[in-house]
């Protein structure tokens, strides 16, 4: 296996930055096999001598395993940076914190930009569909690469928490502990809508060029551009966005971002506009209009009951994993009701299960913001599992 390594940089908790070359690549669920699997991974704290204190972490639609130090393309802290580090809920004095770009990433995981064996050329828009288990697949052949066995925990929010219901649902023996936040056990009819907004946006750039946008020395901006500024919507609430800018105008509008294309009409523009514009442009900059694409399908294909006759507390018979469930009173994008049907299929399965709503009015990605509720409750769960492992290491 070929494994390149990372300076360590000194701006968060000690870590390490890997890409390895998995041997054996990956069967994927659509029947195409990956020849070549390679896995960009961020590793935080040390794994202890029985190699049982290894949390893993999964990123959510558009983040990567740059989880608590900066990252190199924003320059900006890692996306978790407040919940992960030394005395943090997620202590990587105590516990190996793991996080890899997921499969069909841009950040070094095999994806879209990488080169397919069969071709010699980037697969671009030819990268095949894949799913959540395909996802998890890949992860899982990491965490073996690492000599882990069984994870203390996986924790991530969104489509992170979809990893972390998948890694439940197919290696149960290997999960003491599932964290899933903000998230659902499938992706609802709104949700697929949307990314199919998403999706057409970019489709209708011109220069999407098919996807082979990367031959034409081009990149579907514009379209991206609105995907992202419409999917950004969704993550944050009326409150949210009534509370930052409500109807105010933005007076410096030649200086504001620009538009990715027509100007502001009648000169000027509310700073909702700016600030969508801004988070359009921004994104752009860090990520790729293939993985895009390939990632938001894999969460639409995302619906654990129908794989399993129906029933949402099939995957989950005889699992001896700890749940605690998490959600956020104001997303609507993955509303506490999905959580709630999860939390009564693992109650019908028998599993052992805590559920917590933390009261927010950011909406979706309040849990990648300041939530002291939401931090004593990932410290809580995290501390009343590892008492479990004790307890349950000293019956053993
Ligand atoms: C789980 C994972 O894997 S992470 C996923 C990947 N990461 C993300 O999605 C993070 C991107 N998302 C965000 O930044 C989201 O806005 C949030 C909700 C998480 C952050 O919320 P906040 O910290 O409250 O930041 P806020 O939403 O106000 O955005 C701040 C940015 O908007 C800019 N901004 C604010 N107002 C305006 C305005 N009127 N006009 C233009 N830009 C504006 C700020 O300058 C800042 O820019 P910067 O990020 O380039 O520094
Ligand atoms: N804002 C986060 C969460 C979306 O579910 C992201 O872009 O990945």
């Amino acid at each position: 296996m070929g494994i390149s390594v990372l300076p360590i940089v000194v701006d968060g908790p000690a870590h390490e930055h890997r890409t390895v070359c998995l041997e054996g690549g990956l069967d994927l669920e659509c029947g195409v096999h990956l020849a070549s699997l390679e896995v960009a991974y961020c590793t935080y704290g040390t794994l202890s001598p029985t190699r049982d204190n290894a949390i893993l972490v999964c990123h959510a639609l558009t983040g990567d395993q740059y989880l608590a130090e900066q990252h190199p393309l924003t320059g900006k802290p890692g996306w978790w940076s407040r919940m992960v580090g030394p005395g943090l809920p997620i202590d990587t004095d105590r516990y190996f914190v793991v996080c890899s770009n997921v499969l069909g990433g841009c950040m070094g995981t095999t994806g879209p930009r990488s080169i397919c064996a069969t071709t010699g050329k980037a697969w671009d828009s030819a990268f095949p569909p894949i799913t959540m288990h395909d996802i998890v697949a890949a992860q899982a052949k990491l965490i073996d690469h690492l000599g882990i066995g069984r994870l203390f925990a996986v924790i991530g929010g969104s489509m992170g928490g979809m990893q972390a219901l998948t890694w439940a649902a197919d290696f149960p023996d290997r999960v003491f502990a599932a964290m899933p936040i903000a998230t659902s056990p499938f992706h609802s009819a709104q949700n697929i809508a949307f990314n199919e907004v998403s999706r057409q946006a970019i489709f209708a750039d011109p220069d999407w060029h098919d996807g082979h946008y990367r031959d034409f020395d081009a990149i579907p901006a514009r379209g991206l551009g609105v995907a992202r500024m419409m999917a950004h919507i969704t993550y944050l609430s009326e409150e949210a966005l009534s509370r930052k800018f409500g109807r105010r105008i933005r007076h410096d509008a030649a200086t504001a971002v620009p538009a990715s294309s027509s100007p502001s009409l009648f000169g000027e523009m509310f700073e909702v506009e700016s600030y969508l514009r801004h988070q359009g442009s921004s994104f752009v900059r860090r990520f790729d209009a293939n993985s895009y694409l390939t990632i938001t399908r894999a969460m639409d294909y995302f619906d654990l009951a129908a794989e399993h006759d129906g029933d949402l507390a099939n995957p989950f018979r005889e699992s001896q994993t700890r749940f605690c469930v998490v959600s956020f009173s104001s997303d609507w994008l993955f509303p506490t009701s999905q959580s709630r049907l999860l939390v009564r299929a693992l109650n019908r399965a028998g599993a052992n299960v805590s559920f917590v709503e933390i009261e927010s009015d950011r909406g979706h990605d309040a849990f990648l913001l300041e939530e002291p509720d939401f931090d004593r409750t990932i410290r809580g769960f995290i501390n009343g599992a590892a008492e479990h492992a004790a307890l349950l290491a000293g019956e053993g």
